[in-house]
């Protein structure tokens, strides 16, 4: 197996529903993963050392639907045993929610020792923090956020709460955003993604791009129609699908927004579809909002973008 296609994905979670962004990182690279995951299916179509060690743990995870959360002790277990096996070669790292300071301190140091064996690795970083005003992870992380990993990762994928916390500044027009973006680039980030943004009208939610390549910047926006409902794991997913579109397109900012949107839009739609009908009209529960990314297989590994992004001078 290619070193070249090896991807670490990592997402410490306190339960099987939140670890989409390993499932649709390697779905999307690999194609044929995403079965493997869901029906906890044997190691047949998936060569273990072409993914990660957490892949497998996750897949235990999965099976016996025990809450489990990853420690900073787990993750230098497992680190220690990829570097004795020879295994910490990746071409890229995506790391997501991090619930302690001890771990990301841990996460950081694991990025550099990755970028030794691989200068060209890709570091993806989802600073899960919060939403809408609120942190849910201790306030201790930011710094470590804001000092240690932003200047290390490549691409960084903030909502528009996240941004602010890492920008310590208030955004709330669409051009704070973009100059809180450029002071990211200008720490080392070459590529930001925002999320989400309520940037827009009352029915849309806003997304916006930018990367610096050979002192050029481009920037890209999009407008994503907003559905009524909360969804678990859809950040996840975003930054686990824009990883692989940056990958595919060569860093085509416009076409990785829209494949990703898209994909999102069909799975969002079916999950919330689904969920009323299960629910017969109640509010829906947890169970019955968990993301029906098996049923949108095509739709992730096939968009046909509807929604265009704009490219902003
Ligand atoms: N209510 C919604 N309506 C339409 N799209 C949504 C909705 N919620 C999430 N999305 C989609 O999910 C993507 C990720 O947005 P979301 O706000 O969930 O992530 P996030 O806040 O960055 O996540 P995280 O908590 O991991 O940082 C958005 O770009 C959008 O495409
Ligand atoms: C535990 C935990 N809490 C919050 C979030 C953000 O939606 C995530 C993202 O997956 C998570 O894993």
């Amino acid at each position: 197996m290619a070193d070249h296609k090896r991807i670490f994905a990592g997402n410490y979670c306190t339960d099987s529903d939140s670890s989409t962004s390993i499932d649709t990182a390697i779905a999307s690279v690999k194609g044929t993963a995403l079965q493997f995951f869901k029906n906890g299916d044997s190691q047949s179509t998936v060569d273990p050392k072409s993914c990660c060690t957490w892949v497998c743990w996750k897949q235990e995870c999965y099976i016996s639907t025990t809450a489990v959360g990853f420690r900073k002790n787990d993750l230098e277990v497992l680190i220690d045993s990829l570097r004795e096996n020879d295994l910490l070669h990746y071409s890229h790292l995506l790391t997501g929610y991090i619930g302690s300071p001890s771990f990301l301190q841990k996460v950081a140091s694991v990025v550099k020792e990755l970028k030794s064996n691989n200068p060209k690795l890709r570091y993806v970083c989802d600073p899960v923090m919060g939403d809408d005003g609120k942190m849910y992870v201790p306030e201790s992380l930011l710094p470590i956020y804001k000092e240690t990993i932003l200047p290390l990762a490549d691409v960084i994928t903030p909502n528009q709460y996240e941004l602010e916390l890492l920008s310590g500044r208030s955004i709330t027009k669409v051009d704070d955003a973009w100059s809180a973006i450029e002071s990211f680039h200008e720490k080392g980030c070459r590529t930001v993604i925002v999320s989400s943004s309520t940037l827009g009208g009352d029915n849309e939610l806003i997304a916006l791009a930018s990367t610096k390549k050979d002192g050029k910047t481009t920037r890209a926006k999009i407008s994503i129609p907003k559905l009524d409902a909360h969804f678990v794991g859809s950040g996840d997913l975003f930054a686990a699908l824009m990883m692989a579109w940056l990958y595919k397109t060569d860093d085509d900012i416009q076409h990785s927004l829209e494949n990703t949107i898209h994909s999102l839009q069909a799975v969002l739609t079916r999950t919330l579809s689904h969920a009323l009908v299960m629910s017969k009209g109640d509010r829906p529960t947890p169970e019955q909002m968990e993301l029906q990314l098996i049923q949108s297989k095509s739709d992730i590994e096939s968009p046909s973008p509807s929604v265009r992004s704009t490219i902003v001078e």
